[in-house]
């Protein structure tokens, strides 16, 4: 395969094109707690079984926070700007679905870079579900569709996803240690190809590859 999507040394800053950026150890620790509450609360509402006047009151109160937090909101696009050792500077948009470390919603899945690609390890909690007892696969592709686009980034050529196959192997159970990797297996023009997998117990789970294209501003 040709080698024409050519790795940038350095990653653009995404100041340069408009976007708010925050140091992640400007993220207050307060924050990342209740961002933490919040995820084991979207899981304890799936599942409760508390009586109704316990979730009026509760409802109350979730409006109450709601109306409070909401009062001053960050931009949308926001960008977490992260120092790697050897002083390397990452940058991963800040309320991912996946990824990102303010989103409640996301697992969140934290990758890591590797010698082949980048690797990390997630529990997806009952929020996440999809069969009884198992992993929704729309999110099996989220995960994946994150560290193919994360691997890509990694390699100095990030793109937006133009292609994504994924292959559902075995079931993924809930509450149970992930690990996900991926890395680039080829590049052609704009064209970069990367594969990856999740595993439980070292046994694949689902697999998939895509196509990410770099994009013309960060090209
Ligand atoms: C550090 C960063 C970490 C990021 C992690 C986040 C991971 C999450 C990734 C995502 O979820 S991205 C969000 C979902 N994807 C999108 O919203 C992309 C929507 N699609 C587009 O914006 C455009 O279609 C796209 C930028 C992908 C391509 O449009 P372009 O006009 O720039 O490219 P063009 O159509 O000229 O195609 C360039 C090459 O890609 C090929 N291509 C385009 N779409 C394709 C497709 N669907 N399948 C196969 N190949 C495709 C096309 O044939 C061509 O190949 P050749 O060089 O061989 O001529």
């Amino acid at each position: 395969m040709t080698v024409e999507a050519q790795p940038v040394a350095e990653l653009p800053d995404p100041a340069d094109f408009g976007l708010a950026v925050v140091p992640e150890d400007e993220l207050p620790s307060e924050l990342l707690t209740l961002v933490g509450r919040v995820h084991e609360l979207a899981d304890a509402v799936a599942h409760t079984e508390a009586d109704p006047a316990e979730l009026a009151e509760a409802s109350a109160a979730v409006a109450a926070l709601t109306e409070r937090l909401g009062a001053r909101r960050r931009d949308i696009g926001a960008m977490v700007r992260r120092q790697r050792p050897g002083g390397r500077t990452e940058y991963g948009t800040l309320a991912n679905i996946v990824s990102g470390p303010v989103n409640p919603a996301a697992p969140p899945l934290v990758l890591e870079r590797t010698d082949e690609g980048v690797r990390g390890e997630v529990v997806l909690n009952g929020t996440y579900q999809g069969p009884p007892g198992l992993v929704h696969g729309g999110w099996l592709a989220a995960l994946l569709d994150e560290a193919l686009g994360t691997a890509a980034g990694a390699a100095g050529m990030p793109g937006l996803t133009a292609n994504l196959d994924v292959d559902y192997r075995r079931p993924t159970p809930l509450n149970a240690p992930l690990t996900v990797a991926a890395r680039v297996t080829g590049t052609e023009r704009r064209k970069v190809f990367v594969s990856a997998e999740i595993r439980h117990n070292g046994e694949v789970t689902a697999e998939g590859t895509a196509i990410m294209v770099r994009i013309a501003p960060i090209g």
